[in-house]
C-alpha cells in the first residue's frame, strides 16, 4: 500500500492542489514531523513531475541552490561547463521545487529567487550570467518549522511569493489510519491507546506544558514501531520523552504515559 499524507482537515490537500494548479507558490507550516514533506511529495507525485529538493538547515548557499563551475575534458581539451543545481533544473524541466526549512537559510542567500518565486519567473545566474525562463510547469512548495529552538521569521518579501498552508495536528481518526498504513505494529488495541495517548500530547501542547515535537506524528510512528520489540514504556523513552531536555516536560509526559499505558 502507498503511503500517503492522511488528514482530517480536507482543506489542506485540496486548497494545496488549487494554489499549485493556479501556479502559485505554496508555503507549508507545521512542526516537526507534522507530514510537510509527505504531503509535497503526494502533490508533486499527483501532477507526475520530478521534485528537486533543498534543505536550508545546512549551510545552504548560491552554488547549492544554482549549481557550480566545473573542468570537463572533452576530446583531450579542458572545458569549463555548469553544472546545474536544483533550482535551475526544476526550472528547467517544469518540475517540483522543494525548499524544506526556508527560513534557516541564512538571510543573503534567498533574494536570489525573489524574481523566480514571482509573476517573472526568471532567475538570472550571477556565476554565469545567463537568464534562466522557467518552464511552465515549475511549482515551489516550501516548508517551514513552527514552535523549534533556532528558526527564525521568515524575510517579509519572500513570505510575501507564497500562499501558506498550516499543518495542524492530526484527528485521532486520521492517526489511527498513518498508524495502520505505516507502523509495523499490528495490535488494534495498542494502536488505539498510542492515539489516545496522542490526544493526551496535544492537549498539553495546546495548554503549553510541552513543546510541539512532542506530539509529532513521526515520533508516535516511531513509538508504534518500538513497542512491537520493547515493553511500551521504554518505547515511551526512546521516541518521546528522552528527545527532550526540560525535565518539567519529561515528567509530564511520564504521567500521560503511566496514565494511558498502565506502566
Ligand atoms: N499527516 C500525515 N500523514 C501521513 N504520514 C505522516 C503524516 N504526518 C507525518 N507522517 C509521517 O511521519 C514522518 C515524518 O513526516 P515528514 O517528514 O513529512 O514531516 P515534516 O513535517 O516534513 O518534518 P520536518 O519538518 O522535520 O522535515 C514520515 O514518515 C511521514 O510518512
Amino acid at each position: 500500500m502507498a503511503i500517503k499524507f492522511l488528514h482530517n482537515d480536507e482543506n489542506i490537500k485540496g486548497d494545496a492542489q488549487i494554489i499549485l494548479s493556479l501556479g502559485k507558490n505554496l508555503l507549508l507550516k507545521g512542526p516537526t514531523g507534522s507530514g510537510k514533506t509527505r504531503l509535497a511529495e503526494d502533490l508533486t507525485g499527483e501532477l507526475g513531475k520530478n521534485m528537486y529538493s533543498i534543505n536550508c538547515s545546512v549551510d545552504v548557499d548560491i552554488e547549492s541552490l544554482l549549481g557550480f563551475k566545473t573542468i570537463e575534458y572533452n576530446e583531450g581539451r579542458q572545458e569549463i561547463t555548469f553544472i546545474d543545481g536544483p533550482v535551475i533544473r526544476a526550472m528547467k524541466e517544469g518540475a517540483m521545487l522543494y525548499i524544506d526549512e526556508i527560513n534557516m537559510a541564512k538571510p543573503e542567500v534567498l533574494p536570489i529567487l525573489n524574481a523566480a518565486l514571482d509573476y517573472r519567473r526568471t532567475i538570472t545566474n550571477p556565476l554565469t550570467g545567463d537568464t534562466i525562463v522557467a518552464d511552465e510547469g515549475f511549482n515551489v512548495i516550501a516548508a517551514i518549522n513552527v514552535g523549534y529552538v533556532g528558526t527564525m521569521p521568515m524575510n517579509e518579501a519572500l513570505l510575501n511569493r507564497f500562499n501558506v498552508i498550516e499543518i495542524g495536528y492530526v484527528s485521532k481518526e486520521s492517526l489511527r489510519e498513518v498508524l495502520n498504513s505505516q507502523s509495523i505494529q499490528k495490535d488494534a488495541s495498542l494502536i488505539e491507546s498510542i492515539t489516545d495517548f496522542h490526544e493526551d500530547l496535544v492537549t498539553m501542547t495546546e495548554q503549553g506544558q510541552i513543546s510541539q515535537e512532542a506530539s509529532s506524528v513521526r515520533s508516535l510512528i516511531d513509538l508504534a514501531d518500538l513497542s512491537t520489540k520493547m515493553p511500551i514504556g521504554r518505547a515511551c523513552y526512546r521516541a518521546i520523552i528522552d528527545k527532550l531536555d526540560s525535565e518539567q516536560e519529561k515528567k509530564a509526559i511520564l504521567n500521560a504515559a503511566e496514565l494511558q499505558f498502565g506502566m
